[in-house]
């Protein structure tokens, strides 16, 4: 008989993918992405103008070259800045909050909401939100929080040119439209992680892009 393969952390990614997409199938201000091939949905005006420009001041204040797992920034692979907003400034935890209640996710598996900020040419080739369980990082991401399941993410600002969101499998560019929230499961409904929910941050040709992102695991976030 074959050998049946485990993957980490199936039957909460299974349990979490079904609870956050039929909650958000009967959001009447979820708007559901038609694709066959991940859950995903997007919520316009989920964030004010103001609540966006005050996001990207902090992004400003937050921002480094954005660090990878396997890559280091010399690659080329993540060009932008990034770093994560103070989780106990009280602005912050109302926006986290609000996700979280969005997708009716538990809080404690949250990670801290990640800014990230692209200048012209800056970019965040294809990859996959969710983590490799065969690499050496993962010993860490296991007790850490275990895998990810949904990604929330916010764009800020209006971007003159480029820097969409390339889901490179499913053949959408998102483009950036700020106060929208996109929403994606990057695990398949029987709890395998989803290859493709392969996305990139295309390159920003002209202009500036700022997003946060919230990523939540199948457990507490640590
Ligand atoms: O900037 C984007 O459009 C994508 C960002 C992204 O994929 C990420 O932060 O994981
Ligand atoms: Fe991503």
């Amino acid at each position: 008989m074959a050998k049946t393969e485990v993957i980490p952390d199936q039957a909460a990614l299974k349990r979490l993918g079904k609870s956050v997409r039929e909650r958000l199938e009967a959001d009447p201000g979820a708007y559901k992405v038609e694709t066959d091939k991940a859950d995903m949905f997007a919520i316009g005006d989920f964030l004010s103008a103001s609540e966006c420009e005050r996001l990207c001041v902090m992004i400003d204040l937050v921002a480094r070259p954005s660090s990878l797992h396997e890559l280091g920034y010399e690659s080329g692979f993540r060009t932008s800045y990034s770093g994560d907003l103070d989780p106990t400034d009280s602005f912050v935890m109302g926006i986290s909050r609000r996700i979280d209640d969005l997708l009716g996710m538990n809080p404690v598996c949250g990670e801290a909401i990640q800014g990230q900020r692209y200048l012209p040419g800056q970019q965040f080739k294809p990859h996959n939100d969710w983590f490799y369980t065969t690499e050496k990082y993962w010993e860490l991401e296991r007790k850490r929080g275990g895998q990810r399941s949904w990604t929330a993410m916010a764009y800020l600002n209006e971007v003159e040119e480029g820097g969409g969101t390339h889901f490179t499998e499913i053949g959408i560019n998102v483009e950036p439209k700020p106060g929208v929230l996109l929403v994606w499961n990057n695990a398949l409904p029987d709890g395998r992680p989803n290859e493709a929910t392969m996305h990139a941050g295309t390159p920003v040709l002209k202009g500036t892009k700022y997003v946060i992102t919230k990523w939540y695991r199948t457990r507490t976030w640590k």
